[in-house]
């Protein structure tokens, strides 16, 4: 039976940490500070910077909403960024995605500055992920890195296989766990024998976006299998991409839904957001 790696105790642990951390930079004066910018009324959105808000407060950010219209125009949205990037207490910000349609997510993302830019999405910042640089990486990857660190799982040299290609989660996933010095393969809905490829990991990261797809015929015995998925069953309750049921009776490490990766992206952005209020402090 696999351990059950709990995001909500490790992000209560983080927190503990970043609020020191904190403390000290108060000492010389600096507030961490984070914007979101969240557009329109996806229910789902709500939810997830309602958490935010709730966490970052609690540890002493000072945290600001920006609620925009759903109808917005990307000038108006553009205009904010602007104005966010030239305040110099503010120093994180971030769009909640998704975004409408009529508002270019890659246009948003890179008129914020890439020293701001919390989430790791502009260009600017993928760049340095994969030039092997220091930037801002994206939150998820870091909150999945520390979750695993702190179950003390082996990442150097590991078999890791990242399903699913997003801008959000799998592509930089890979990347952070390259420069971690994993041996890294990127499977996807195209992938010709899946299942194939995965028994091959010992660490298999999964966020395709299928509910329970992930079932323990994917899985070599032992591996620790971190869901990123968060899908709606036919009952109504939210599932991850990985079959839980079946998977525990074979994987080493698995992470549950809701209760894994998803605490653990906020701690991924707060940790972000704290990072860069301690390189001000150095200014
Ligand atoms: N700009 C960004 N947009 C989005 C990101 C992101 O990192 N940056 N990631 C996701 C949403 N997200 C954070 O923004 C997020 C998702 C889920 C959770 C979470 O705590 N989930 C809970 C379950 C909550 C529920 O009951 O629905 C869990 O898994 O336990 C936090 C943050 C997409 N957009
Ligand atoms: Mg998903």
């Amino acid at each position: 039976m696999a351990v059950i790696m709990d995001g909500k105790v490790a992000a209560q642990q983080a927190d503990q940490e970043f609020a020191m951390r904190i403390q000290k930079l108060k000492q010389q004066n600096i507030i961490p500070g984070l914007a979101v910018i969240l557009i329109g009324d996806d229910a789902a959105s709500q939810v997830y910077v309602r958490n935010k808000a709730r966490r970052a407060r609690k540890i002493g950010i000072n945290y600001q909403l920006h609620r925009l219209d759903r109808g917005i125009t990307q000038e108006a949205v553009l205009q904010l960024i602007t104005q966010l990037n030239q305040d110099t207490q503010v120093d994180g910000i971030m769009v909640q995605m998704p975004v409408p349609k009529q508002i270019d997510a890659n246009a948003v993302m890179n008129a914020i500055l890439p020293q701001k830019d919390v989430d790791g999405f502009s260009f600017a910042n993928i760049g340095r992920l994969w030039g092997n640089a220091a930037g801002n990486f994206p939150a998820t990857p870091r909150g999945v890195l520390r979750l695993l660190r702190d179950y003390h799982i082996t990442i150097e040299g590991q078999q890791a296989v990242v399903v699913g290609r997003s801008d959000i989660v799998g592509k930089p996933m890979a990347g952070l766990l390259l420069k971690n010095n994993s041996t890294v393969t990127i499977a996807h809905s195209k992938t010709q024998n899946l299942a194939q490829v995965t028994q091959q990991a010992d660490l298999l990261i999964v966020a395709i976006g299928q509910a329970e797809f992930i079932t323990a015929d994917f899985v070599k015995p032992g591996a620790a299998v971190v869901d990123v998925g968060m899908n709606h069953n036919a009952a109504g309750k939210l599932v991850g991409d990985v079959d839980f049921k079946s998977v525990k009776q074979i994987a080493g490490y698995l992470t549950p839904v809701p209760g894994g990766v998803g605490p653990m992206t906020i701690t991924g952005l707060l940790e972000q957001v704290i990072v860069l209020a301690e390189q001000r402090a150095t200014l």
